[in-house]
């Protein structure tokens, strides 16, 4: 009788790789709680069972992630794009998620390279050397790249390399290193949900996938936007709605009193006050905000 059971067509069960911890895990395991999955109780837990949604999570270190589901052995899973990238996997985004942003970017001392052009002869440290060597291959950039695990910052200083390449979000461990960033950030990058590479042979995407998908986008939504309701004059009524257009075009009710109407639409959350301050500007009364807590649009 359910309508909204993850449930294939095809009978077998969504497998989907979810990152056991670091930055992206919360967030992951947070949305999709939102998007109505069971949460794992143990994080030293390494695979869950969800029967009501016939899905079997697996819980991988994030770099993992596009290698497992790259290889068709799970069907989607949750990483970073850099790190899908990185890994060089047969693997494809399908779905930008919103969370774990950072940009990857080149930083030297400040007698060190300055541009781009500069790097040719140097040696570059990365925690993702993949996605750093096909970058610099991609524009005929000679220079070494140094492969490590991570506190990159540290390899300039140390004497292993003479520009760093790695996640910036903040900046503050750049600083406290003494580098600066300089060039166009290599990628900009977020969580997103990846899937087998449709170009290889004998791999269809499980019909669940898409079932997925929609969940996301629906919390991803809900988190963007609220709902805003409010009273004004029927002669008011347009001028209100061009500040509350909403996704298509905002619900307009009669109210009791035949002269004025009700008026509900969806507004940007960050948006809010503007928004409210226009229409009690226009003349409208009674403006109410709302969460929205789920959605399929
Ligand atoms: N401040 C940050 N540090 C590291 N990764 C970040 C940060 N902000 C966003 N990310 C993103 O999170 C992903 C890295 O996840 P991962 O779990 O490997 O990171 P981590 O927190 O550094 O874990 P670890 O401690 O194992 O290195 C990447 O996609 C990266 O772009
Ligand atoms: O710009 P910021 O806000 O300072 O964040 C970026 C830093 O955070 C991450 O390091 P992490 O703490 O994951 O340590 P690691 O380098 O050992 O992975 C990343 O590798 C950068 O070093
Ligand atoms: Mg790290």
């Amino acid at each position: 009788m359910s309508t909204t059971s993850t449930t294939s067509t095809d009978g077998s069960t969504l497998r989907v790789a979810v990152p056991n911890k670091g930055s992206l895990s919360e967030a992951a395991h947070d949305i999709l709680a939102e998007a109505g999955y069971r949460r794992r109780r143990d994080p030293k837990q390494l695979r869950m069972v969800d029967p009501d949604n016939d899905v079997e999570f697996f819980f991988l270190r994030p770099r993992d992630i596009a290698v497992y589901v790259g290889s068709g052995t799970l069907h989607v899973g949750i990483t970073g794009r850099d790190l899908m990238l990185d890994s060089g996997a047969p693997a494809q985004e399908v779905l930008a998620l919103g969370f774990a942003r950072s940009t990857f970017r080149f930083a030297a001392p400040e007698d060190g390279p300055r541009s781009v052009e500069q790097l040719a002869g140097t040696r570059v440290a990365a925690a993702y050397p993949g996605l750093v060597r096909r970058w610099l291959e991609g524009r005929g950039i000679e220079a070494g790249v140094v492969g490590l695990d991570g506190a990159v910052e540290s390899a300039v200083q140390l004497g292993i390399a003479d520009v760093i390449a790695d996640v910036v979000e903040t900046g503050t461990t750049l600083r406290n290193a003494g580098l600066q960033v300089f060039g166009e950030p290599l990628l900009e990058s977020e969580a997103v949900l990846v899937v087998p590479d449709g170009t290889q042979a004998g791999q269809t995407r499980h019909p669940s996938v898409d079932v997925l998908a929609r969940r996301l986008t629906g919390v991803m939504t809900a988190r963007r936007y609220v709902l805003i309701d409010y009273d004004v004059r029927n002669e008011l009524v347009e001028k209100a709605a061009s500040v509350t257009p909403g996704l298509e075009s905002p619900t307009v009710s009669p109210l009791h009193d035949s002269g004025w109407s009700a008026v509900r639409a969806m507004v940007p959350r960050a948006d809010t006050n503007r928004v409210m301050d226009e229409l009690y500007d226009v003349g409208a009364r009674a403006i109410l905000v709302t969460e929205i807590h789920a959605c399929r649009l």
